[in-house]
């Protein structure tokens, strides 16, 4: 039976490395893929992992119905044996639903892969549709860590390492970035309700209000 199936997981934690391997050992064995992403940090239409590989793929629009995009390509004479949709959060919910059409209706597997939260910790809609929507939701086994060693479940955004909370769902970034710099950490569910990031850890540490009192 052919599934739309959801790897989901925090930011760093392989998805899209996952992605092209699936991709890797399915046009090894001469199937056909449709690569879709969206806003990948490497630019319009590559899929890439930290690993260092990347893919071209379709970069998706706004209004593009991906559907009708995937017939096109097969009424045109080419070969889809399998979907892949990388950075799925940032798919409009309506492009779930045309993903699952394409599962439903022609018969082929789709892999979408995703953050399911964003820095608030709210569901991104794309995403929402898809644990909704899929056959399986797959999280991923390389887990990863928060600073303090526990499973990293939530996805902060940071500005030269403090945690912020306000601002715009999408802003394309990485994790370790520069300091100054608007970017990511991921972090435990305890460390994200207390905003406490690496850097504020490490800063509360040195604090010499929790210092070892000096017996002298
Ligand atoms: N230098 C490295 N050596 C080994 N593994 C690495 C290295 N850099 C990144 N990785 C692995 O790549 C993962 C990130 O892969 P990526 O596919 O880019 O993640 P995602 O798409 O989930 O954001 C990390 O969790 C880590 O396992
Ligand atoms: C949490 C969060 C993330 N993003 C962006 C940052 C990255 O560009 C992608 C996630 O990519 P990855 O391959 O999974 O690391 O999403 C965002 O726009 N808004 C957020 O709240």
């Amino acid at each position: 039976m052919p599934e739309l199936v959801f790897f989901s997981g925090t930011m760093d934690c392989g998805k899209s490395t996952l992605a092209l391997q699936i991709e890797h050992n399915r046009s090894a064995r001469g199937l056909a893929g449709m690569i879709f992403t969206r806003n990948d940090r490497a630019g319009a239409g590559k899929l890439s992992s930290r690993l260092g590989l990347v893919t071209d793929a379709v970069e998706v629009a706004d209004a593009q119905d991906l559907y009708v995009y995937v017939v096109d390509h097969l009424s045109q004479g080419g070969r889809i044996d399998y979907v892949i949709a990388d950075e799925a959060q940032f798919l409009a919910p309506v492009q779930i639903d045309q993903l699952a059409r394409v599962v439903d209706d022609l018969g082929v597997d789709v892999f979408a892969f995703g953050i399911t939260t964003d820095f608030r910790s709210k569901l991104f809609p794309g995403s929402q549709r898809l644990v909704e929507l899929a056959d399986r939701v797959e999280v991923l086994q390389v887990e990863a860590l928060c600073w303090c060693g526990a499973r990293a479940t939530h996805n902060a955004r940071t500005v030269g390492g403090e945690m912020v909370v306000e601002g715009a769902q999408v802003v394309v970034g990485d994790v370790n970035q520069a300091a100054g710099e608007v970017g990511y950490e991921v972090l435990c569910r305890r460390h994200h309700r207390r905003r406490m990031t690496a850097a504020t850890a490490r800063a509360a540490a040195l604090s010499p209000d929790v210092l070892p009192v000096s017996s002298s």
